[in-house]
């Protein structure tokens, strides 16, 4: 069996042309959905995310401002920027960018964002929700790998998901919505013990670990769905998912590369969901 590469930009682009139109109703009622992101020192990896992030707000018609701090900002500089963000009505997301630098407490940052506008779906109020199947912003990476799935019509319940990593960010939220969904979830990380053991049982595998060639052939179930969320810069500067790409698509039924997998999906998601944190927002104001 050779696999069907999942075309995460295709994808995107699909979810994107809807995102166009709703945009576009938005602005015929005089809002303009609004993205501000904060980004806090010099990590190049975060900077290409932003502007990235950027460039699809602009492409699908949102106004977003970037704030960018240095790496010594004291926390209550961010977080003042944060509440001052919140009160203002023409921003209708919010999105910190991670990893902070070290001296940060991540968890207050995030607890600053207003629920209203927590377009990553990080703050507590939302993994509450998503806990119990009433999200109101999924997060985006999570959200992205769940559209690839619907756009190929692979079914979700009933079916075996073992999701590789358990990040607050990635794989806890990961597996919640798949579990929502009625599959049967598994979540292993650093500390399982023979990870083959289990990802040879998934009939949908999600890897979010960022380890290069940390699946191999062996490892996946002849037929299984591979959605590789990893990515790592090799030191010859390839980009790389976590999955190897050309062993495992010999035995897949479905896979998703790295670049142009779920990297672009991420960032579609986004987009989307500051336009219904804008949709939200005016419908409430409109009373
Ligand atoms: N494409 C996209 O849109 C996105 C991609 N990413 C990428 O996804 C990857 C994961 O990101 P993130 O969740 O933020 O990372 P974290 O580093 O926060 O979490 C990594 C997780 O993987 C687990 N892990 C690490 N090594 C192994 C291993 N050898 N075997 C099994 N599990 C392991 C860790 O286990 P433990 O908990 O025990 O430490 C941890 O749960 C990264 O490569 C990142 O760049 C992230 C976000 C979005
Ligand atoms: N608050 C917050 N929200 C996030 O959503 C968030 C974050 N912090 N911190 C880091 C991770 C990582 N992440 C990616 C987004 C897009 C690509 C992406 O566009 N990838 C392209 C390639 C990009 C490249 O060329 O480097 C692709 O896979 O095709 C990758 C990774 C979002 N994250
Ligand atoms: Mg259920």
């Amino acid at each position: 069996m050779v696999a069907k590469i999942i075309d995460g930009k295709a994808v995107a682009q699909h979810v994107r042309a809807q995102c166009r139109e709703e945009t576009a109703a938005l602005k015929a009622r005089g809002v303009t959905p609004g993205l501000a992101v904060i980004i806090v020192g010099d990590n190049p990896a975060s900077k290409v995310y932003v502007a990235n992030k950027v460039k699809a707000c602009t492409e699908v018609g949102l106004h977003s401002t970037v704030y960018a701090f240095a790496a010594d900002t004291p926390d209550a500089e961010v977080e003042a920027k944060i509440l001052a963000l919140n009160a203002d009505p023409l921003v209708h997301g919010i999105l910190v960018q991670l990893p902070l630098p070290k001296h940060f407490d991540a968890k207050r940052v995030l607890a600053a964002i207003s629920v209203d506008k927590d377009v990553d779906g990080f703050h507590l109020y939302n993994v509450g929700a998503l806990a119990q199947g009433e999200t109101v912003f999924p997060p985006c990476t999570p959200y992205g790998v769940s559209k690839m799935l619907e756009y190929e019509n692979i079914p979700i319940e009933g079916q075996n998901v073992v999701v590789v990593g358990a990040s607050n960010i990635v794989g806890k939220p990961m597996a919640m919505m798949l579990m929502q969904r009625d599959a049967t979830v598994c979540i292993c990380h650093a500390k399982t013990r023979d990870l083959a053991q289990f990802t040879i049982l998934a009939d949908i595998l999600v890897v979010a670990a960022g380890v290069p060639n940390l699946i191999l052939p062996q490892m996946v179930r002849t037929g299984a769905v591979v959605i590789d969320v990893g990515i790592n810069r090799l030191p010859d500067g390839r980009l790389v998912g976590d999955v190897d790409f050309e062993g495992v698509r010999q035995k897949a039924s479905y896979i998703s590369p790295v670049p142009g997998g779920v990297g672009p999906m991420t960032i579609t998601m986004l987009v989307h969901n500051t336009i219904q944190a804008a949709r939200r927002q005016a419908e409430l104001a409109e009373g």
